[in-house]
């Protein structure tokens, strides 16, 4: 296997800059002044360092104390000031500011995954942004200083002596400033592959998390199917890539780092072997040569070490492109003015849309109109749009064409939190936070009393349920994993919807997976949630919405029948043979003999 040419990038220096000056948020000026720091302490070492020519000239061949002190002392308050500036500058790791930076980065991604289109967040995988938001942002600046620091050490130290030591000797000067430097164009040669190898592997740790996580989520239905051994060999199969990708990695990296650090060691024994040459000619002073070689054997750990880590500058740019691209989605549009629909029928006015991933139209010019206080069903095959629309209106996406109102208002023009307001949704699905069961109810109204929201859980019919468990509305979601039954968890998602009081209502098959009990006390709870409301309620059992204002039957993204259940019965058309295929499938039972195969018998 090898690392593909192809649409590999290699960020450019400038480009790291840009995105490590974003990543810092409100401490990127401090940063940038303590990597600047770095760099002036780098540059007062080299110029201590240079300090020792003329300490040397003066101390040979006879040692004159005087001519040796003021670069004694010139040394001493170089290396001083070196010091102090790099203890300075690296504050900004050991000062807390580097974690806070961290802080205010992941709050910012967190930030941006509640902007960008919801459509657009589906199509990632959780564990991939969970990469993200943890891995790659201690990645991309938790090294910075270490490896600015030793970028410094490693690279402007030596320039700064090699150019002082161009005034005392210009040719030792010029083989010190071409041997050092070319540490830039070899650490550039080796560095596409390396970069290259190492966004393959920051790829295949997001696929391999995504894995870990959708395994571990996955286990219970993995478990009832018996699909367990098939999931964990394609998590193997993750584990075995990732360990493909880290060896190539090795590979890729270890030889060239090898070449690297054989070339420097060679290139100061040529620093020393021309040196030599030159005193043996007498064309250089040896105190001189004496000073060039302490100092040149003094860079050699710099640059190894340099060499050796110098791939997590790799790591840190591999890091930046994931942050990148999930900062780089833009969020949906805001229309301006804003403006506030005065009431809440909803309207789609000649809707086509795609989703990204398939490109295929799955509305197409698609026009309801939904009165307010109606209550409106949506029926069809599955995979005909439902859902869409309703993702539509609450705005995950928008359409390509057409429009969506709310009281004649483009919702393209209602504010975010606004829109939110106006639109509860309970679906079929419910999520709970590991938090108490109150947390969970108010999270639909944050400034609602503990009153208000036991009067929405009675209303909803939770109040019951939720008094007998061990500390009653204080019991943490968690601390009873799946004791709540689905019902129950229905009934808690209703009850935040009555707790927002919004005026339109989505219910997205809510009852479809319960039982008749609990469905009989859910369906009671939504009974008292509907009144007085706009609400679209998708259906796949007809029976349920037989009383709803005006039933919509949707089939490839277009209305094909609309009317109430008792005239769209009498059309004899598409939802007709609906209801006659539902009540046909009643009239089937489950013949069990235990000693025999399940069997189904018709009336
Ligand atoms: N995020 C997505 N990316 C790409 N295609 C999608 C996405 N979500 C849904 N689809 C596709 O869009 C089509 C319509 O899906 P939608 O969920 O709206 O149908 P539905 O009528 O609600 O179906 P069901 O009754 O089964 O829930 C389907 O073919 C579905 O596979």
């Amino acid at each position: 296997m090898s690392i593909p040419e192809s649409g590999q990038r290699i960020t450019p220096l400038r480009e790291t800059w840009r995105q490590l000056m974003i990543s810092a948020r409100s401490r990127a000026p401090r940063l940038r002044a303590s990597l600047m720091g770095l760099a002036a302490a780098a540059i007062a070492q080299g110029l201590a360092l240079a300090c020792l020519i003329p300490l040397f000239q003066a101390l040979m061949p006879d040692a004159r104390w005087c001519a040796a002190l003021p670069w004694l002392l010139a040394m001493t308050v170089l290396v001083l000031t070196s010091t102090v500036i790099r203890w300075w500058a690296l504050g900004f790791d050991y000062r807390g500011d580097m974690v806070r930076s961290t802080h205010e980065l992941r709050s910012e991604l967190g930030a941006q995954l509640r902007r960008i289109p919801l459509t657009v967040l589906q199509d990632k995988r959780a564990g991939g942004v969970n990469a993200t938001l943890l891995g790659n942002v201690d990645e991309a600046l938790s090294y910075i200083l270490t490896i600015a620091n030793m970028m410094s050490t490693a690279l402007l130290t030596p320039v700064t002596v090699a150019l002082v030591a161009l005034y005392f000797d210009w040719r030792m000067g010029l083989i010190l400033l071409l041997v050092f430097p070319l540490l830039i164009p070899l650490y550039r040669w080796r560095r596409p592959a390396y970069g290259r190898g190492m966004r393959m592997l920051a790829d295949a740790n997001e696929r391999a998390s995504a894995d870990i996580l959708e395994y571990a989520q996955g286990l219970p239905v993995l478990r009832a199917t018996c699909r367990t051994g098939e999931k964990a060999e394609r998590l193997h199969a993750s584990f075995l890539h990732l360990e493909k990708i880290q060896t190539i990695g090795q590979q890729k990296g270890a030889k060239p780092n090898l070449i690297l650090a054989t070339v420097m060691e060679l290139a100061i024994l040529v620093v020393v072997f021309l040196g030599v040459v030159f005193v043996a000619q007498s064309s250089l002073d040896i105190a001189v040569l004496a000073a060039l070689m302490v100092i040149v054997v003094r860079f050699s750990e710099p640059l190894a070490t340099f060499v050796l880590y110098s791939k997590v500058i790799d790591l840190i740019e591999a890091a930046f492109v994931k942050i990148d691209a999930l900062l780089g989605i833009v969020p949906l549009p805001q229309q301006v003015p804003t403006q506030v629909p005065q009431c809440f029928d909803v309207a789609l006015e000649g809707v086509w849309f795609a989703y990204a991933l398939s490109g295929e139209p799955i509305l197409r010019d698609l026009s309801v109109r939904l009165p307010q206080r109606s209550l409106t069903a949506l029926v069809g095959p599955s995979g005909s749009g439902k859902t869409t629309v309703t993702r539509l209106l609450m705005r995950h996406t928008d359409p390509q064409a057409g429009r969506i109102t709310i009281g004649g208002v483009d919702i393209r023009t209602i504010a975010p939190e606004m829109l939110n307001s106006l639109i509860s949704a309970v679906f079929q699905d419910v999520y709970l936070f590991d938090d108490s069961i109150l947390a969970n109810i108010r999270m639909a109204r944050p400034d609602a009393t503990d009153e208000e929201v036991e009067g929405a859980a009675r209303a909803a019919r939770c109040h019951e349920f939720v008094t007998r468990l061990p500390e009653g509305y204080q019991t943490r979601v968690g601390d009873i994993g799946d004791r709540l039954s689905g019902g129950e968890r229905q009934r808690i998602s209703i009850a935040r919807a009555m707790l927002k009081n919004a005026p339109i209502l989505i219910l997205d098959e809510p009852t479809a997976a319960l039982d008749t009990e609990s469905e009989v006390a859910v369906q009671a709870a939504i009974d008292a949630l509907v009144r007085e409301r706009t609400v679209i309620v998708i259906a796949h059992r007809l029976s349920t919405i037989a009383a709803a204002d005006q039933i919509l039957v949707i089939d490839e993204g277009q209305v094909v029948e609309v009317g109430k259940h008792a005239e769209l019965l009498a059309e004899k058309g598409r939802y007709a043979r609906m209801w006659q295929a539902q009540q046909s499938v009643k009239s089937w039972h489950v013949a069990c003999d235990p000693d025999q195969d399940v069997e189904l018998v018709g009336d």
